[in-house]
């Protein structure tokens, strides 16, 4: 999978090169581009931003420069990505859907947005898919804490970028549609509290059904959201019972 990132912070982008994401760049597993939006300026100054028209506070990045910058990296069959606080809500099925394609390209704006034409002329584009995304609802300061998240979320799925890919089955917000349930390591005493006890049973079955019921308790408690969101058939007897 090919990424490209535009921005006018490029080195916000850094942690990309750390840790797992950093791992499948190096190993060829995903090819990771991050770009200065002020490389397609044309003037002396380097301006990505004008006024608003209309009024109101702050500016708004200009269409032209993002339209140079687009129109070097859009091809057949991109997915051109925009954060704003007005977009839909990315979750881990986002991330799912992603993965499978071929080339996304995130344009991080700031101030007070990129001019809404962006998104509505590439939308036109054949071949190119265009979504306005949000990370949630809070304001960020601009696009690139959302290509982060986009970025580690999509990368750790791709095919042998985590080493054990049983540990993208049982997790948060995965097939199961419910939070995750409490870890444990040694030590079996800290600060005077144990490890519950029959997750040192060695018992599968009731090591699961325990997992089970605690990520039932937590979603309840704190995404009762999920819970009303899951399918009739995804909650057994003994679910509707805890
Ligand atoms: N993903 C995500 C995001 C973002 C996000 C993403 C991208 C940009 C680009 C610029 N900003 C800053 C900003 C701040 C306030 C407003 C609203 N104003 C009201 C009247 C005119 C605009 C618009 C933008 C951004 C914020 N915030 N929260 C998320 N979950």
């Amino acid at each position: 999978m090919r990424v490209d990132v535009v921005t006018i912070f490029p080195d916000y982008l850094a942690p990309l090169d750390l840790s797992l994401v950093g791992k499948a760049r190096t190993a060829g597993l995903l090819d990771l581009r991050v770009h200065d939006l002020r490389d397609w300026t044309s003037d002396r100054h380097r301006t990505v931003d004008d006024t608003p028209f209309g009024g109101g506070a702050g500016m708004v990045m200009r269409p032209d420069v993002w339209g140079r910058a687009l129109d070097d990296l859009l091809d057949e069959g991109s997915h051109l990505l925009l954060p704003t606080p007005s977009g839909t809500r990315f979750t881990q099925r986002t991330a799912e859907r992603l993965a499978t394609e071929t080339h996304l390209v995130v344009a991080c704006g700031r101030y007070e947005g990129i001019d809404a034409r962006v998104a509505e002329h590439y939308a036109t584009r054949s071949g190119v898919t265009v979504s306005e995304f949000s990370l949630g609802d809070y304001v960020l300061n601009g696009g690139e804490v959302a290509a982060l998240v986009l970025v580690e979320a999509v990368a750790r799925l791709l095919p042998g970028v985590v080493g054990n890919p049983e540990s993208l089955v049982e997790e948060s917000h995965g097939a199961a549609g419910l939070l995750e349930y409490p870890v444990y390591t040694k030590p079996p005493t800290w600060a005077e509290l144990d490890v519950p006890e029959v997750l040192l049973s060695g018992h599968h079955g009731r090591i699961a059904r325990w997992r089970r019921d605690q990520a039932l308790v937590r979603t309840a408690a704190r995404r009762p959201d999920l819970l009303d969101a899951l399918a009739p058939d995804q909650l057994d007897a003994h679910d509707r019972a805890t």
